[in-house]
C-alpha cells in the first residue's frame, strides 16, 4: 500500500468580465479563494482489483462504486450499481477520460495501479455550500465561519444541497483528475508543483475536456483555469479543440477508443494538432486589501442567463459591440488599478499603509478630496462605477436581471461603508451572491470587514451570510501531505460522516 495522494483545487469568483469572457476576444478576471476542494486517492482492500470506489463523506449517499475494463487499448468505466441509485455524472465522466489517458501514457503502469483496488475521496471546504442552520441560531458572520470545524457534515444528500457559486464542479474535477494523473504517473509531483510546468497545462486540458463533457456544454471555462493557475486574467480557449470529442454522443463505449493524449498533452507532436488558445496572465489583489463574499438566498439559472444575453447579443451586433467594448475597458480599468496599487505598496510601503488607514476611515465618496497621496486615485479608478452601470445596461437590453434590485441595495448600502473600495455581482450575475473589496489597514478601532457584517446582518429584503474565504495566496491546484491537512482524515476515516455532529 503506498501513500495517499492528495490534491486540493481553490473555488473561483470572477470579478470582471462576466458573459465577455465567453467570446475569445475579450477577457475576464478570475481570483481564486481560499475554500479549497481535496481529492484523496489511495489504495484499498475494500473494493476488488480494477474497481474504484468513489465517496463524498460530506453527503448521505454518496458512494459511486466503478469497474474498469483494459484490453490494450480500449478503457471502459462503467457503474456497478449495487450501492447507490444516483448517478454521478461529474465523478464519471472524470475516471473515464482521466484513466483512458493514463492508458494511453503506460499499459504497464495502468494495470499496475489497478492491481488492486482504488479508493477516492472528495471534500469540499465549508464555503461550497450553504451551511444549515436552526432558524434559531444567530447569523453566521466571518467570526463565527472560522470557529466552525472544517469540511462540516452536510447531513442531505448531494441533490439537495445548495451551493455557494464558489464553483465546486470545477475544483472538484480538477482535483481528482490531477489526483489521478499523479496516482497513474502520467505527470510527476516536480513538474506539478510548478506552475508553469507543461504537467500544469495536461491537468488543466484535461480537466477542461471533462467539465465540458460532464455539463454537456463547453462554457469559458475560467473557472477550471482559476482552480488549475490560481488568480488571473483569463482569455479563453477556442472551443474548436474539444470539438472532435464534443460531437461523439452515445454512451462510453464510443469514447473508449479515442486517443487524448494529441489534443490534450501539449509536448506531444501530432498532425494538425489542435492548438489550446487559452491566455494566463497572473494577478494577484493588492496588500491591505481584502476579498469579501456573501452567499445571498435568491436563485439564478446562469444557462437561462447565459441563453438570452447570448441571443440579444446575436440579434443586435452592433448595439452589443459598443456594449461588449465599454464593459471591456471598465474592465481593463480595474485589472489595471488593481495593479498599481500593488506596485504603489511596492514602492512605498510606509505611505502605502498609512493611505490605507486613512481611507479605511472614509466612505469612497469621500476619497477624491483625501490626503491619502498616489492610493486615493487607483483606488477610486477600481471601483468604476461606470461598471456595474454597463453591465446593468447589458441586463435591461437582453430582459435578464443580472443586478436584481435587492442586489443593487445591497451593494449600495455595503459600498457607502468607510473603507470599501468596491464590489459586484459576481460570474453571470443574478440573485445569489456578491462581491466586495475591503480596505484592510493593519490598526484600526473598526475594520471595513465589521461595517459590512454589520449591514449584511441588518438587511431585510434577503438573507446574507457571508463566506470565509479570501483571495487564496497559494497558486492553483496544489499537491498537500493527507495528515497535514486539518480535519481531512476524520473525514476519509469517520464512518457516517454526512451524519456526525462535530
Ligand atoms: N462533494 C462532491 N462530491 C461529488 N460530486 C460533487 C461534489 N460537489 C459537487 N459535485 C458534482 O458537481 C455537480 C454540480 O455541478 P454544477 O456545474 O451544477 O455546479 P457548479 O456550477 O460547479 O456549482 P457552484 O459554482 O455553485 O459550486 C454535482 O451534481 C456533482 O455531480
Ligand atoms: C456568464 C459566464 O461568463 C460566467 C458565469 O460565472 P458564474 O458561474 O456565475 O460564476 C459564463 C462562463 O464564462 O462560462
Amino acid at each position: 500500500m503506498t501513500e495517499p495522494i492528495v490534491v486540493s483545487a481553490p473555488g473561483k469568483v470572477l470579478l470582471a468580465g462576466g458573459y465577455l469572457v465567453l467570446d475569445p476576444a475579450y477577457s475576464g478576471l478570475v481570483i481564486s479563494a481560499s475554500s479549497r476542494f481535496y481529492t484523496v486517492v489511495r489504495d484499498t482492500l475494500a473494493v476488488p482489483p480494477k474497481q474504484i470506489l468513489v465517496r463524498s463523506p460530506q453527503f448521505i449517499g454518496a458512494e459511486w462504486k466503478y469497474s474498469v475494463s483494459f484490453n490494450g487499448n480500449e478503457v471502459l468505466v462503467e457503474e456497478i450499481l449495487d450501492c447507490t441509485p444516483n448517478r454521478n455524472k461529474f465523478v464519471h465522466y472524470a475516471l473515464q477520460y482521466t484513466l483512458k489517458l493514463a492508458s494511453e501514457y503506460s499499459a504497464t503502469t495502468f494495470e499496475e495501479v489497478l492491481s488492486h483496488g482504488l479508493e477516492i475521496v472528495a471534500i469540499g471546504d465549508n464555503d461550497f455550500y450553504t451551511q444549515k442552520r436552526e432558524p434559531s441560531s444567530p447569523s453566521l458572520t466571518i467570526a463565527s465561519l472560522s470557529e466552525m470545524p472544517p469540511f462540516c457534515p452536510l447531513n442531505v444528500t448531494l441533490l439537495d444541497v445548495q451551493k455557494t457559486g464558489m464553483g465546486s464542479s470545477a475544483a472538484l474535477i480538477t482535483s481528482i483528475v490531477s489526483a489521478i494523473l499523479l496516482k497513474f504517473g502520467v505527470v510527476s509531483k516536480d513538474e506539478f508543483t510548478r506552475l508553469d510546468s507543461q504537467d500544469r497545462v495536461l491537468a488543466h486540458n484535461t480537466a477542461q475536456l471533462v467539465h465540458c463533457l460532464a455539463q454537456g456544454k463547453v462554457g469559458s471555462g475560467f473557472d477550471v483555469s482559476a482552480a488549475v493557475f490560481g488568480s488571473h486574467v483569463y482569455t479563453r480557449f477556442d472551443p474548436k479543440v474539444l470539438e472532435p470529442l464534443m460531437r461523439i454522443t452515445g454512451d462510453f463505449a464510443n469514447f473508449a477508443l479515442v486517443t487524448l493524449q494529441p489534443i490534450l498533452d501539449p509536448t506531444v507532436p501530432a498532425d494538425d494538432k489542435p492548438i489550446w488558445t487559452s491566455r494566463v496572465e497572473p494577478f494577484q489583489l493588492p496588500p491591505l486589501v481584502r476579498l469579501v463574499l456573501a452567499d445571498v438566498a435568491g436563485g439564478s439559472s446562469t444557462p437561462a442567463m447565459v441563453r438570452k444575453v447570448n441571443d440579444w447579443r446575436s440579434k443586435n451586433p452592433d448595439d452589443a459591440k459598443k456594449l461588449w467594448s465599454d464593459i471591456d475597458a471598465s474592465n481593463k480599468n480595474l485589472v489595471k488599478a488593481l495593479r498599481s496599487l500593488s506596485i504603489l505598496y511596492k514602492e512605498n510601503t510606509n505611505a502605502y499603509e498609512r493611505a490605507v488607514q486613512n481611507l479605511s476611515l472614509l466612505p469612497p465618496s469621500r476619497w477624491e478630496t483625501a490626503d491619502a497621496l498616489e492610493v486615493t486615485r487607483p483606488a477610486v479608478q477600481a471601483f468604476d462605477r461606470a461598471h456595474r452601470a454597463s453591465e446593468a445596461r447589458m441586463g435591461e437590453s437582453a430582459g435578464v436581471d443580472i443586478e436584481p434590485a435587492p442586489q443593487t441595495e445591497l451593494l449600495n448600502r455595503s459600498i457607502a461603508q468607510a473603507g470599501v473600495i468596491g464590489g459586484g455581482v459576481p460570474g453571470a450575475g443574478g440573485d445569489d451572491a456578491i462581491w466586495l473589496l475591503v480596505l484592510e489597514p493593519k490598526n484600526t478601532a473598526e475594520a471595513p470587514l465589521q461595517r459590512v457584517e454589520r449591514v449584511w446582518s441588518e438587511f431585510k429584503q434577503r438573507k446574507v451570510s457571508p463566506l470565509l474565504a479570501t483571495e487564496s495566496m497559494e497558486m492553483g491546484a496544489r499537491i498537500e501531505q493527507f495528515n497535514l491537512v486539518h480535519g481531512l482524515e476524520q473525514a476519509v476515516t469517520t464512518e457516517n460522516y454526512a451524519t456526525k455532529k462535530l
